[in-house]
């Protein structure tokens, strides 16, 4: 058994990335946000405060006649971003891309922050990181991959983002049609509820790789690949017009600059990501002054290969082996 489940990007800037999901019965289609980097499933609810629900598609177990409250549970969770949601929880039939979990702990937002009430595109987040992760208490609940894993063909998804068009994620397969380039597997540190690797080495602008390792986590719900300050230094180096801008909190630079490629090393191969996708966005309409999709990562303490890095790639979460694949698109 397998599943495939379109998603697309949420606005011009790539920001995040939207994925329908289908909970209980009948259906209730809500559009979630999936995260590799966290590990709970979460969604505002008809016990969201209406204020902060409005403008957002909301999941009533009430109205599901396959709902059941998971008594005696509760979830609380906070994100690099310092955003944050809590409540309680349901567990319900939960269909991603058409393959069903019967019994899902679907966690109902009884409270969000400022962040997600504004980010009226997204219902809430499916978390596919490890189920160590998971902030359920007193017990910790299983993510949809990990309740889905044992059924599927391979216990294993792949995500096929892209910039300004319409991705993929797969679950219990590989299209390698997706890829241009061979896969290339490396182990995958899965105790932190993080998928963290370790890269072998880097360069800008298509130069030989260095073998100046860099251990980060490769994480869908990241905007930017967020890297160390001397990494990020070598790369604007090379762009003229780079500048730190402190309003904007990341390097901006002049939109017209022809910006260097990226690449690292993973599981034996490259990947380069071509300047066209750090070129992020204008830091704001009109605006000739645009955003690096690389930024420091100086001040969150992990390296993260978010959406900017994934984009260049089609990546393998393999559960079964405990290891991320990455091939060139
Ligand atoms: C098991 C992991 C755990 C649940 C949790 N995991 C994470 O934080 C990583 C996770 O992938 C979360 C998932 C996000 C959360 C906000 C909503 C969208 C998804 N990623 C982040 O927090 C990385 C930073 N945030 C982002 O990358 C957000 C994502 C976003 C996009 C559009 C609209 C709203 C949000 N985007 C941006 O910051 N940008 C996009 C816009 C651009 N102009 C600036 C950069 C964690 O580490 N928490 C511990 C933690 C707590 N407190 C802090 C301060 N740091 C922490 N790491």
């Amino acid at each position: 058994q397998t599943g495939s489940a379109n998603t697309n990007p949420s606005d011009s800037a790539d920001d995040e990335y939207i994925t329908n999901v289908s909970i209980g019965t009948p259906a209730q289609v809500l559009p979630l946000d999936f995260d590799t980097g966290s590990s709970d499933l979460w969604v505002f609810s008809s016990e969201t405060p209406k204020s902060s629900a409005s403008g957002h598609v909301t999941y009533s177990p009430s109205k599901s006649s396959t709902a059941k409250k998971l008594s005696g549970a509760s979830w609380s969770i906070t994100y690099g971003d310092h955003s944050s949601s809590s409540g309680d929880v349901y567990t319900d039939k939960v269909t991603v891309g058409g393959f069903s979990v019967s019994s899902q702990a679907v966690e109902s937002a009884t409270k969000v922050s400022t962040q997600f009430v504004q980010d009226t595109v997204i219902s809430g987040l499916l978390g596919l990181g490890f189920d160590v992760g998971n902030t359920v208490k007193p017990r910790a609940q299983k993510t949809w991959f990990s309740n889905a894993a044992n059924s599927l063909a391979q216990p294993l998804f792949t995500a096929d983002l892209k910039h300004q068009q319409t991705g993929s994620y797969n679950f219990g397969f590989i299209d390698t049609t997706l890829a241009k380039g061979p896969i290339g597997y490396t182990p995958a540190d899965g105790s932190e509820g993080y998928w963290g690797f370790t890269a072998t080495g880097y360069s800008v602008g298509g130069a030989k790789l260095n073998r100046n390792s860099i251990t980060g986590i490769a994480d869908t719900g990241t905007t930017l690949l967020l890297l160390d300050d001397d990494v990020v230094n070598a790369y604007y180096n090379n762009v003229e017009s780079a500048q730190y801008d402190d309003s904007q909190q990341g390097v901006v630079f002049d939109c017209s600059e022809d910006l260097p490629s990226f690449s690292f090393g993973v599981g034996g191969t490259t990947i380069t990501i071509p300047g066209s996708l750090i070129n992020l966005t204008p830091v704001s309409d009109g605006s000739s002054t645009c955003f690096g999709g690389l930024q420091s990562s100086a001040d969150i303490g992990i390296n993260i290969f978010g959406d900017v890095a994934l984009k260049a790639a089609l990546v393998v979460f393999d559960l079964g082996n405990e290891r991320l694949g990455w091939a060139q698109k």
